[in-house]
């Protein structure tokens, strides 16, 4: 599954880009990652500037993901059985993820699903890996490769 990530703010060097690098390497094909900067101003002006750009850099006809705390929060299994359906829909799949603010409303509008990954908020450079460590995840359930150990009774 083809797929671009499209995110607000720069790795720096560190353990975030590292851990990230480590991840996205095992999916097949890796996430194709587009740093997105910073903007300034208000909260309010730097959501809407951010989502501008956001939603400047989507494909046409993009099916539109975002990372979103407000959204639903699917079991890793059931997040397997999503990229399904969204690998079937053959359109350009993109991920977006907010910066410290978080996502304007335009992009939770324009998104066709809003992923959660819990009720905790976690830093947006570090929510690069943990997304790029569920889809590894999802690709492993739908192989049946071992690295996903599903609890049994
Ligand atoms: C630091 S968070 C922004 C927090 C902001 N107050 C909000 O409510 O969105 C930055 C970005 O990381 C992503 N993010 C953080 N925690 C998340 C979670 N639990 N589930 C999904 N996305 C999350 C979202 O894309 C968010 O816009």
């Amino acid at each position: 599954m083809k797929a671009r990530l499209l995110a607000v703010g720069r790795f720096k060097s560190g353990a975030e880009g590292a851990l990230f690098a480590q991840y996205n390497a095992r999916l097949r094909p890796p996430l194709d990652l587009v740093e997105l900067p910073d903007a300034t101003g208000s909260p309010a002006e730097l959501r809407r500037r951010e989502g501008a750009s956001i939603l400047a850099a989507l494909p046409a006809n993009a099916l539109l993901v975002a990372l979103d705390l407000g959204g639903a929060a699917p079991s890793s299994e059931a997040l397997a059985a999503l990229t399904s359906r969204w690998e079937e829909a053959a359109r350009p799949l993109c991920f977006a993820i907010g910066g410290a603010e978080g996502l304007d409303e335009t992009v939770t509008r324009r998104a066709e699903h809003r992923l959660s990954l819990g009720p905790l908020t976690w830093p947006h450079l570090l929510v690069r890996a943990l997304l790029a460590e569920q889809l590894f995840r999802a690709q492993c359930i739908r192989t049946n490769h071992p690295y996903h150990r599903a609890w049994r009774p």
